[in-house]
């Protein structure tokens, strides 16, 4: 690397910490030995970059010299807890491996008779800012790395995440190569996008349904049945590729499943809802000892609930950062990632991607009131069902789709982020039925840039040009604004 960089050796088992500020960008070459970002390994005299406020470390396990630029804030931490989360991915790789041999009648050693031939199913829960998401990264990298050939379903149940979508998207993607981080912007790797050349390295293509907000307390009914609807889509996924079931799956959740919800009762509800879905073996807590009592209580009985330990690394974010990281990613959405290199670096790659592969261009259309049909589900504000007066009823139930009418003052339209729906699979009118919208998987994203009432028509940006009409959207709580 050309320009101002340094060069540093890490001992084994070490990991090289950084944060960055607004607007500046790290590149860290690897020049001996191996190294890894959350799990992801790095090639080595290749600089990768990194941006849009990212903070992570580079850990290594037997040692490395790495080279870098000079970010804001960078440290050194001979502490990590990634000897545990070796050791539980050695645990999961073993109930892959006997749930692979279970399926094609392989001879089991004598020692293995008694084991269970569940592949793992894991929930990840912690308080907010324990690294939730970071393990759930290491663990599925290191699955994909095992060179076994698993492809392990990750599922972000964190609306305020993001994940492969835009913020408020909950969904579930088959990981076939590591997840790379190089951003807040894209958490959990790249989606396959509207480029016109596909992506070389990671492009994923998951499922999503749209839950519209960042806060789960918000519409808690709603979650719940986008958890149990793509749990339902996991179980005929795996009706048919049984050997893609043997790899298991990963659940990185909202803090607010572990504490600090308005009500404990939809706490409980929506852990449940995510053990009943995605049949759960395995719960991990992550660094939280009361969380961990409570769940051992609750489902101690039938399935393993592990207290793992919170990195000393994980940033504490606060909400402001979060705003920014929502912004980051629906930019990311429209126009891919842009993270300019710091000086002296000319080739780089961006979470694995050359850096001109993955600028996007988004269309701006006009089209008319009438083309969409929008929707809200439930009411704009609401309070939840427990908050209403005893004998009240609610005018507009939680999981109702109440149409919104841009021609209306105060429609919340503009600059709203909106969900665009597939088409019901069931064109059979007899087989339609009145919530059948809370069920309809995401197509992508639109964003509404005017709304010209006497007209009647409004400008949307969209990932790509093509006809909206007849189309269904659902709008959130989500705001974007270039
Ligand atoms: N070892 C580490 N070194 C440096 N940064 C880290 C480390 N581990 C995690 N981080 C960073 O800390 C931040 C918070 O971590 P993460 O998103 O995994 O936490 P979380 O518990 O999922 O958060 P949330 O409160 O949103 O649920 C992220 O920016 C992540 O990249």
């Amino acid at each position: 690397m050309e320009g101002e960089s340094k060069e540093w050796t890490l001992d084994p088992e070490t990991e090289y910490r950084f944060e960055l500020d607004p607007g500046e960008s790290l590149a860290v070459k690897l020049i001996h030995g191996h190294a890894e970002v959350f799990g992801a390994e790095l090639a080595a005299n290749h600089p990768y970059l990194f941006g849009q406020e990212c903070k992570a470390a580079v850990f290594t396990w037997r040692g490395c010299t790495i080279e870098m630029s000079h970010p804001s804030t960078e440290y050194v931490s001979e502490e990590t807890p990634m000897a545990a989360y070796a050791n539980l991915h050695i645990a999961f790789e073993q109930m892959r491996v006997r749930a692979l041999r279970d399926l094609r009648g392989s001879p089991v050693p004598e020692y293995e008779r008694d084991k269970p031939t569940d592949p793992p199913r894991v929930l990840v829960l912690g308080p907010e800012n324990s690294g939730k998401t970071t393990v759930c990264k290491i663990l599925i990298n290191y699955a994909v790395r095992a060179g076994q050939g698993w492809s392990p379903l990750l599922i972000n149940a964190d609306p305020a995440e993001g994940g492969w979508a835009a913020p408020g998207a909950i969904s579930v993607a088959p990981v076939h190569s590591p997840l790379a981080t190089c951003s807040p912007g894209s958490p959990l790797g790249t989606a396959a996008t509207s480029a016109p050349t596909a992506l070389s390295s990671n492009a994923l293509l998951p499922l999503a349904y749209w839950y519209g907000h960042s806060e789960t307390k918000r519409n808690p009914l709603l979650l719940e049945r986008i958890v149990r609807n793509i749990g339902e889509n996991i179980n005929d996924k795996y009706q048919v590729d049984l050997q893609g079931r043997t790899a298991g799956l990963i659940v990185d959740t909202p803090a607010s499943f572990a504490s600090g919800h308005r009500s404990n009762d939809d706490r409980q509800r929506l852990i449940r809802a995510c053990v009943d879905a995605f049949k759960i073996n395995t719960i991990l807590v992550v660094g939280h000892e009361k969380l961990n009592v409570e769940l051992n209580r609750n489902y101690g009985s039938h399935l393993t609930v592990v207290k793992i330990p919170k990195s000393g690394g994980v940033v504490e974010l606060d909400h402001l950062y979060r705003e920014r990281v929502h912004n980051y990613q629906l930019h990311t959405y429209f126009y891919g990632q842009r993270v300019p290199p710091p000086a002296g670096i000319s080739s780089a790659s961006l979470g694995g991607e050359t850096l001109s592969d993955i600028i996007l261009s988004p269309s701006s259309t006009i089209i008319n009131f009438g083309d969409l049909s929008i929707f809200r589900i439930g009411a704009e504000s609401m309070a939840p069902s427990s908050a209403l007066p005893i004998g009240a009823a609610r005018v507009v139930s939680e999981t109702q789709a109440v149409p919104v009418d841009p021609a209306a003052s105060g429609s919340g339209l503009l600059n709203a982020v909106l969900a665009v729906l597939a088409q019901p699979a069931n064109t059979d009118e007899a087989e339609r039925y009145d919530e059948e919208i809370l069920d309809l998987p995401i197509m992508g994203f639109i964003v509404v840039t005017n709304i010209d009432i006497p007209l009647r028509k409004m400008t949307i940006l969209a990932p790509n040009q093509g006809s909206f009409v007849g189309r269904t959207a659902v709008i959130g709580s989500f705001e974007w604004q270039e």
